[in-house]
């Protein structure tokens, strides 16, 4: 099936950081989100993160200025009707991304393939919120998506083979690789990677070690490129506390239980770098530990 136009829905962190990749690699991109203010940076923070690619020697200006120009915000769903693929980029919050489903499936032409970048929630389950499970998938992308070659490829019960291998082909045509994950909570990348953020938060919530201590253990002892907090920080920590919920309930084992100074992080709202202060404090220089 022919992909031309890209719409993606969430303009925070992955969603900004996905129309990036599909606008640098020529396809026509609408970018949705309830929230104005989202919109008006998003296009703003793209430029910038092409600027680093154009010092990198990844793209010239020609180029950005031909990216940059195939990419339409949008406030409203209806925007979303010339799109050939859909990616959901919005919050990592099952009724959020059921609601979404409902709310643009009168505007999607029946071809539309629609799918979730969710790092963890049940394809399945949301396949069957939309009027086309067939054609619906998880479409995993890691952050940040134009740096991070990993694309994870998720089968509802009912997405057809033409589905996966259209998603598939165009994931090697964005000079990415693609993974293949059955339809289990948090997938691979996350079932893995999510408990050991979680440790490292139980770590310091015990006092074993300081988040300095802690961060600078795994990036020098096992030379991880961000540091487990610094991780959680980038990814949100309201959404490393959905996908610990994801796994304990949906896998029952107590093993998964999200470590409680998680959860009052995110209850007092230091949800990491995008609420500008998690485990460390972003708004001077440099990142202060708050621990
Ligand atoms: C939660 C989920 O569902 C799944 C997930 O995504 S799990 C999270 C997966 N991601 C990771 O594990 C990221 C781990 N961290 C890293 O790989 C690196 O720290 C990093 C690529 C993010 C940054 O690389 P770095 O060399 O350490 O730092 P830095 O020099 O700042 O960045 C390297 C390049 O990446 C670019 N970059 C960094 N952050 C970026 C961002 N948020 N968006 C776009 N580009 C970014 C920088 O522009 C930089 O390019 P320049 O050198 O031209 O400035
Ligand atoms: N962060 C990460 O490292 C990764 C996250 N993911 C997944 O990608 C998805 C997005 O994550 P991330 O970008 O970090 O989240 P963010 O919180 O950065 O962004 C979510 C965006 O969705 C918007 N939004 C909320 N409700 C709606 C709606 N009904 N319609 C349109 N937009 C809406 C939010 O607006 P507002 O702020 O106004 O609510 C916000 O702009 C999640 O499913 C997450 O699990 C996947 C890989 C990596």
């Amino acid at each position: 099936m022919e992909i031309n136009t890209v719409g993606v829905i969430g303009a925070g962190q992955m969603g900004v950081g996905i129309a990036h990749v599909f606008a640098a690699a020529g396809y026509d991109v609408r970018l949705m989100d309830v929230a104005p203010a989202a919109l008006s940076t998003a296009v703003a923070r793209i430029d910038a993160a092409m600027d680093r690619q154009i010092g990198r020697g990844q793209m010239d200006a020609a180029g950005k200025a031909v990216a940059l120009a195939r990419i339409a915000t949008a406030g409203d769903a209806e925007a979303l009707g010339p799109c050939d693929l859909i990616i959901e980029a919005a919050t990592e919050d099952e009724a959020v991304k059921r609601r979404i489903f409902e709310s643009v499936a009168p505007f999607l032409a029946p071809h539309t393939l629609l799918t979730s970048n969710t790092s963890s929630i049940s394809i399945t389950r949301l396949a069957s919120a939309t009027d086309r499970p067939e054609r619906f998938m998880g479409f995993h992308f890691m952050n940040p998506a134009p740096i991070m070659p990993l694309v994870e490829l998720i089968r509802g019960i009912a997405t057809d083979e033409a589905t996966f291998e259209t998603l598939r082909a165009l994931v090697v045509r964005l000079g990415k690789t693609p993974a293949s994950a059955e339809d289990f909570p948090a997938f691979i990348v996350n079932r893995i990677l999510l408990p050991m953020i979680n440790e490292a938060i139980y770590t310091l919530y015990e006092g074993v070690g300081t988040v300095e201590a802690i961060d600078t253990a795994l990036r020098l002892g096992a030379n991880h490129p961000m540091g487990p907090l610094q991780l959680a920080d980038f990814i949100g920590l309201d959404t490393c506390l959905a996908i610990m919920h994801v796994l304990h309930d949906g896998l029952a084992d107590t093993k998964y239980r999200p470590c409680p100074l998680l959860v009052k992080y995110v209850e007092a709202g230091w949800l990491g770098r995008k609420a500008k202060r998690g485990f460390y404090d972003y708004r001077g220089e440099t990142p202060v530990p708050t621990r």
